[in-house]
C-alpha cells in the first residue's frame, strides 16, 4: 500500500465505527468538523460544498412492528429522525447546499388507511424549516401511494430545481425535459460537479401507467424471474430504467465528460449487486452500469431501498453507497449523512447507522480500489 494511503488508514482508525451512536455535533468544533476524519491527511484538497443525504423515511401513523422481511420498522420514530436530521443540517456552520431524499418518504400503509395525501403533507411540512432545498427521488412506496400523474404534479417533483441550462443541453442532445414520461433531471451546484436524479421505476409493475413498450418490457423481465440464478432481483418491489431514459442519461454523461465534470447519481434502487444485501437491485442494472461505464465522469451512485445499507467500489472506481433506512433506525439512533465534496474525494459523514467513509475519486493506482472507512476497513472489487 502506498505510504500516503497507509497513513490515511492509520489516521482513520481512531474514528468511530458504524455501530457507534450518533456523534453529538456540540463535541466537534464546527468549522473543523471534516478534519476530524482526515487528521494527518493532506490529500483531500479544497472543500467545494456540502450536501445532505437520507433514505427511506417511510412515515406512517402506525405502531412499530416487524416487516414482511422480519426486520423491525420504527414508524413512531421516522418523522422524529427526519426532524432531527434537518435540525442537524440547519445547525452546521457549512450549510449543506441541498439534500438528496432518496425515496420512500411515506409507507404503503398510508394507501390502505386512506391517508396518503395527509401523510405526505405531514412529512413534507417538516422541510419547511430546512435552510436548504430537497431533491426528491421516487421509490416503490411513492408508487404504492400515488399514480405517476399525481407524483408529476406533486411537491415530490423537484424538477424545478434542475440545471437552468438543462433545456438547452437536452435540445442539443435531441430531446427536452418537457416530454419525458420518466422522472429524471440533473443540476449543477458547482462548475465541476453535476448531480443526476434518476427514475429506477421508469419500468415497473406497480403503477401500470406507461407505454405499451415499457409495460411489455416490464412483464418480460418479471417473467424471466423464474431463472433463480440470474433473476433473484426481478421482484415486484424493484424496477428499472427504460431505453429512452438510458439514452438521455448517456447524453448527459457525454456532456459531463466533455466539460470535465464529476457526476453523482441519485436513484432509489441500488444498481450494483455488491452494494446491497437483499434482492434490492434494479432489474436492468447491467444495462445501467454499461451506460455509466461508457463514460469517465461518474464518481458515485447513492441509493436507498435496502434498509440495511451497503457499499461497494466497483472495477471502474465508482462508489456505490446504499444508505441505511431511517425507518429501521431504533429510537436514539438515526440514518442520514452529510457529504463534504472535496477536490480529491467525497467525505460521507454518517450519523447514527450510517458510517463515515472517505470516497476518493479515481486516482489510478495511488489509492488502489480501496474505500477508506473510519473503522479502517477497505472494501475491494471482488
Ligand atoms: N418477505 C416478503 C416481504 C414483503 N414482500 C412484498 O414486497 C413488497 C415490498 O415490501 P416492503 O417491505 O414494503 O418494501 P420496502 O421497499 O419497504 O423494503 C424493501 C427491502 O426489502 C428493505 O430492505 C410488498 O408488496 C410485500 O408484500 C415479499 O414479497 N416478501
Amino acid at each position: 500500500m502506498p505510504i500516503a494511503a497507509a497513513s490515511l488508514f492509520r489516521s482513520l482508525e481512531s474514528c468511530h465505527t458504524d455501530s457507534s451512536p450518533a456523534t453529538n455535533d456540540a463535541e466537534v468544533p464546527r468549522m473543523e468538523e471534516p478534519k476530524k476524519y482526515l487528521r494527518g491527511c493532506s490529500r483531500h484538497g479544497q472543500l467545494y460544498f456540502t450536501f445532505g443525504v437520507i433514505a427511506d423515511i417511510q412515515y406512517a401513523n402506525k405502531p412499530d412492528g416487524l416487516s414482511g422481511w422480519k426486520t423491525m420498522r420504527y414508524y413512531s420514530q421516522s418523522c422524529l429522525h427526519f426532524q432531527d436530521a434537518i435540525k442537524q443540517w440547519n445547525a452546521k456552520d457549512i450549510k449543506p447546499k441541498f439534500v438528496l431524499q432518496l425515496g420512500d418518504i411515506i409507507d404503503s400503509y398510508n394507501k390502505r388507511a386512506g391517508r396518503s395525501e395527509e401523510s405526505l403533507e405531514m412529512v413534507l411540512s417538516m422541510t419547511k424549516v430546512a435552510l436548504m432545498p430537497f431533491h426528491h427521488v421516487w421509490g416503490n412506496h411513492e408508487f404504492y401511494n400515488f399514480t405517476r400523474e399525481y407524483l408529476m404534479d406533486s411537491k415530490l417533483n423537484t424538477t424545478w430545481l434542475q440545471d437552468k441550462q438543462q433545456k438547452e443541453l437536452e435540445q442539443s442532445c435531441g430531446g427536452t425535459s418537457d416530454n419525458k414520461d420518466y422522472y429524471a433531471y440533473h443540476f449543477c451546484p458547482h462548475t465541476k460537479f453535476r448531480f443526476i436524479v434518476v427514475d429506477t421505476y421508469d419500468l415497473n409493475v406497480i403503477s401500470g401507467e406507461m407505454s405499451i413498450e415499457k409495460h411489455l418490457k416490464s412483464l418480460n423481465l418479471m417473467e424471466s424471474s423464474q431463472d433463480k440464478l440470474n433473476g433473484f432481483h426481478l421482484r415486484e418491489f424493484n424496477g428499472g430504467m427504460g431505453q429512452e431514459q438510458l439514452a438521455w442519461l448517456n447524453d448527459v454523461l457525454s456532456y459531463s465528460d466533455q466539460n470535465g465534470e464529476k457526476v453523482i447519481i441519485a436513484g432509489h434502487i441500488p444498481i450494483h449487486p455488491k452494494a446491497m444485501r437483499s434482492a434490492c437491485l434494479a432489474w436492468n442494472y447491467d444495462e445501467i452500469l454499461r451506460t455509466i461505464y461508457s463514460h469517465q465522469c461518474v464518481v458515485c451512485y447513492f441509493a436507498g431501498h435496502d434498509h440495511s445499507g451497503g457499499y461497494h467500489r466497483d472495477s471502474h472506481g465508482i462508489h456505490h453507497v446504499t444508505m441505511e433506512g431511517v425507518i429501521e433506525s431504533p429510537p436514539g439512533t438515526n440514518a442520514f449523512g452529510t457529504v463534504f465534496v472535496y477536490e480529491d474525494g467525497l467525505l460521507l459523514e454518517g450519523r447514527g447507522r450510517v458510517r463515515d467513509r472517505f470516497l476518493p475519486y479515481d486516482m489510478g493506482d495511488t489509492l488502489g480500489t480501496s474505500c477508506l472507512t473510519c473503522s479502517g476497513v477497505s472494501s475491494k472489487e471482488g
